[in-house]
């Protein structure tokens, strides 16, 4: 993103003159106060808004190609499953209108559906399951394309603290089974910012711009050891103090 810029069409300056890089394979938060254009930024880089003004190129494409190529899937804190399907069919159906293949279809479904764990569930309805439940099902369908790009936009938001730390350390270790898979995740949680990324974009206030970007170089894989650790605290401790300046 270079000078990035979005005036909505009411008049809002959400953003202005975003200047970022992000390189294959890192997982990033983004967090900052509420209005500051995180999803907004989000919405860029899936195409479903156009820039007012700056640069935007994501694996070398616009985020309209880089969408109509499958390289960009999104997992949103409304889960959005269809409720009449089961859930190997809500994951099936983006496969379906992508045009890919029946059996091969299957076969990604299921391999997605077994990596968060939730293979034996295939036939259930999503009422039959719980919060988190639900959540990893919306995992799966945006894994199951094998994306290069996963935007995840409050993903864990709804859900209780011990559910939201297992599906943080599920979240993590799909994504290092994957080294090419960029993560890009919103957050107000700075605790969970600091856990899951690679690198911390901290927002200002409206129009948003970047105010910092903090990296975070502790090792993967990542445990209970590292959330109780002084350098843990620390990282917490310097995003906290970026995001009130
Ligand atoms: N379609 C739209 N039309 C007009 N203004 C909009 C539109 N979408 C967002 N905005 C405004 O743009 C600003 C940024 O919104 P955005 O949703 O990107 O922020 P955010 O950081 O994701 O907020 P939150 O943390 O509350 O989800 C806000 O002031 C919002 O009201």
């Amino acid at each position: 993103m270079s000078g990035l810029g979005k005036i909505y069409g009411n008049g809002t300056v959400a953003l202005q003159d975003v200047n970022l890089s992000i390189n294959e394979g890192e997982f990033i938060s983004f967090v900052g106060p509420s209005g500051c254009g995180k999803s907004t930024i989000f919405k860029l880089i899936a195409g479903l808004e156009e820039r007012s003004s700056g640069n935007l190129e994501i694996l070398g494409m616009t985020p309209k190609e880089a969408r109509k190529q499958s390289e960009i899937a999104f997992v949103f804190q409304d889960h959005t499953l269809l409720p009449w399907l089961s859930v190997l069919d809500n994951v099936l159906l983006p496969l379906e209108l992508r045009g890919m293949p029946k059996a091969r279809r299957v076969e990604e479904a299921e391999r997605a559906l077994a990596l968060v764990g939730l293979l034996e569930h295939r036939k259930s309805l999503p009422r039959h399951l719980s919060g988190g439940m639900k959540m990893r099902v919306s995992i799966a369908r945006a894994l199951a394309a094998r994306p290069k790009l996963l935007l995840m936009d409050e993903p864990f938001g709804a859900l209780d603290e011990i559910t939201r730390q297992t599906l943080q350390d599920e979240l993590l270790n799909i994504w290092q089974q994957d080294p090419s898979m960029t993560v890009l995740f919103v957050t107000h949680n700075t605790f969970e910012a600091v856990y899951l990324s690679t690198g911390i974009v901290v927002m200002t206030p409206r129009p948003g711009k970047v105010s910092a970007v903090v990296d975070v170089t502790a090792p993967f894989p990542r445990d209970e050891s590292f959330r109780t650790s002084a350098a843990f605290s620390a990282w917490v401790r310097e995003v906290s103090e970026h995001m009130q300046h």
